[in-house]
C-alpha cells in the first residue's frame, strides 16, 4: 500500500515567522502561502529533494489544528503523509482492519490537488497519518 513519504508536516503558530527561519537559517526555498479554507489551514512547502516539509498554520475559527497548537503553543511535528496508488482501496483495506478514517471517510482535495485522507493518530502509534493519492 505505501508509496513514498510525500511530506512531513509541522504545525506553527506563525507561518511567516516559521518560513523566515527556514529561509534565512537553512537556506530553504519556501513556496508562497496557500490558503486551504476547507482544511482550516494555510500551508507552505519546502522541497528537500527526497520529500517535502509542509509548514501549516490555522486558518479561520475552527481549524483542525487549533487543538494541537493549544497543546503545543510553539508548534511541532503534526503529521506524516504517505503516497498511495489507490486511496479508496487503501481506505477500505484500513477500515477492514479496524483503523479509523477521520472526517466523513471520503477523500478531500489536498494542497497538491490530489485526494487525501487522514488516519486517527491513536491507531498509528500517536502519529497523525495522511494518505495522498498520486
Ligand atoms: C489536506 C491539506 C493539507 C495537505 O497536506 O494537503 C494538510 O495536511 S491539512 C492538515 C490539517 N488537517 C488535519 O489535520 C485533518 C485531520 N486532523 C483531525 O481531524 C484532527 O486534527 C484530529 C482529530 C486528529 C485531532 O483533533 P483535535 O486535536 O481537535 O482532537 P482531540 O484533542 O480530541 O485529539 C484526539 C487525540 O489525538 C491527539 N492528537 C491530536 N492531533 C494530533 C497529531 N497531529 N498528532 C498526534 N496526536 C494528535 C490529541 O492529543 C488527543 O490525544 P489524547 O491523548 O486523547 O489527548
Ligand atoms: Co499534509
Amino acid at each position: 500500500m505505501l508509496g513514498r513519504l510525500n511530506h512531513v508536516a509541522i504545525a506553527v503558530p506563525d507561518l511567516g515567522a516559521a518560513s523566515a527561519v527556514y529561509r534565512t537559517t537553512l537556506g530553504a526555498k519556501v513556496t508562497d502561502p496557500q490558503a486551504l479554507p476547507e482544511h482550516g489551514v494555510t500551508v507552505v512547502f519546502i522541497d528537500v529533494g527526497n520529500t517535502k516539509i509542509e509548514l501549516l498554520e490555522p486558518l479561520g475559527e475552527n481549524s483542525s489544528i487549533a487543538g494541537f497548537l493549544q497543546k503545543n503553543p510553539a508548534g511541532g511535528m503534526h503529521h506524516v503523509c504517505y503516497e498511495v496508488a489507490d486511496i479508496i482501496a487503501a481506505r477500505d483495506q484500513l477500515k477492514a482492519s479496524g483503523m479509523r478514517i477521520l472526517g466523513e471517510g471520503e477523500p478531500k482535495t489536498g494542497a497538491h490537488g490530489k485526494p487525501v485522507l487522514f488516519l486517527h493518530p491513536k491507531d498509528f502509534q500517536g502519529t497523525l497519518v495522511e494518505l495522498e493519492q498520486i
